[in-house]
């Protein structure tokens, strides 16, 4: 959605490494916001970032209006039911909706061999794997959409555009995000139940000064099942919480 950091540019270095031609799409895409969301303060700059990707070497930026995206009539939505249901599902109505229908356009637009989308957005990178799959928007048997780390601050703070919201103290503040998720795992390693943990870290959100947890849970990677405890299976703790003007998001792997 532009307004790039070095997490989008680590997705550019990355996509330029696997392939000849490397596309970029921005596009704050009206649809995955809700009406009393962020979309007309979402940063746009998009000269500046024109000029990060040439920098960066890549081929084509494609960048449509929302009028090229959704002409009269437009009528058509990509759901997919389940994974969207919970975490950002539940806080955000639609959104997943948004999301699917606007990148199943992408990939037809760009008709991609692969694609990279970041794991700070982890529930995002869920559904996108299940509908290229479902949709055989992808070459089957290849694993076509590909998750990237997160790229941290030196602090540990998940890069995102959205910080830029955030006043000089509430970036500080901000640094309880990661180091509360790091402190719940750790006691999550220990065994036992995993309500405790996450109430403990809920409760530190707040206190650092976070509004509002929208979700503070441990699932299952990939189904994004609630879990009880650590498990065998791959888990992450995900955490989503407003400070001042910014929801933030971070997920890390519990095991
Ligand atoms: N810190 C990061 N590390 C790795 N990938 C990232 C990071 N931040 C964003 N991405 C990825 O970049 C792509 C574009 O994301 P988007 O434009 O929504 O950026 P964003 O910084 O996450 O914005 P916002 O936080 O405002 O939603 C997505 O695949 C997203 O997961
Ligand atoms: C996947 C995406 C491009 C859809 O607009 C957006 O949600 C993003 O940038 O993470
Ligand atoms: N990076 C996810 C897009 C959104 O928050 O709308």
């Amino acid at each position: 959605m532009g307004a790039l950091h070095q997490g989008h540019l680590t997705l550019v270095r990355q996509a330029r490494a696997r392939a000849d031609i490397v596309v970029v799409s921005i596009f704050v895409n009206p649809r995955q916001f809700g009406p009393n969301e962020d979309f007309g303060a979402y940063p746009r700059q998009l000269a500046a970032d024109a000029a990060l990707l040439e920098a960066e070497g890549v081929d084509v930026l494609w960048a449509p209006t929302p009028e090229a995206m959704y002409p009269a009539g437009f009528a058509t939505t990509v759901s997919v039911a389940g994974l969207d249901a919970p975490l950002c599902g539940a806080n955000r109505p639609g959104h997943f909706d948004g999301v699917a229908t606007v990148v199943c356009k992408l990939f037809n637009q760009v008709r991609p061999d692969v694609a990279l989308f970041g794991e700070k957005d982890w529930q995002q990178l869920a559904i996108i794997r299940a509908m290229a799959r479902d949709l055989d928007l992808t070459a089957p048997h290849v694993d076509a959409i590909i998750g990237v780390p997160t790229v941290r601050e030196a602090d540990g703070l998940a890069m995102s555009s959205r910080n830029r919201y955030l006043t000089a103290q509430e970036r500080t503040a901000a640094l309880a995000l990661p180091t509360g998720i790091e402190a719940a795992i750790a006691t999550l390693r220990e065994g036992g139940p995993a309500q405790p943990a996450l109430d403990t870290l809920r409760a530190g959100l707040l206190a650092a000064g976070f509004s509002r947890v929208d979700y503070a849970d441990l699932r299952d990677a990939e189904t994004l099942e609630a879990l009880d405890a650590l498990g065998s299976r791959p888990a992450r703790v995900l955490v989503a919480a407003q400070m001042g003007k910014a929801r933030l998001i971070d997920n890390w792997p519990a095991n």
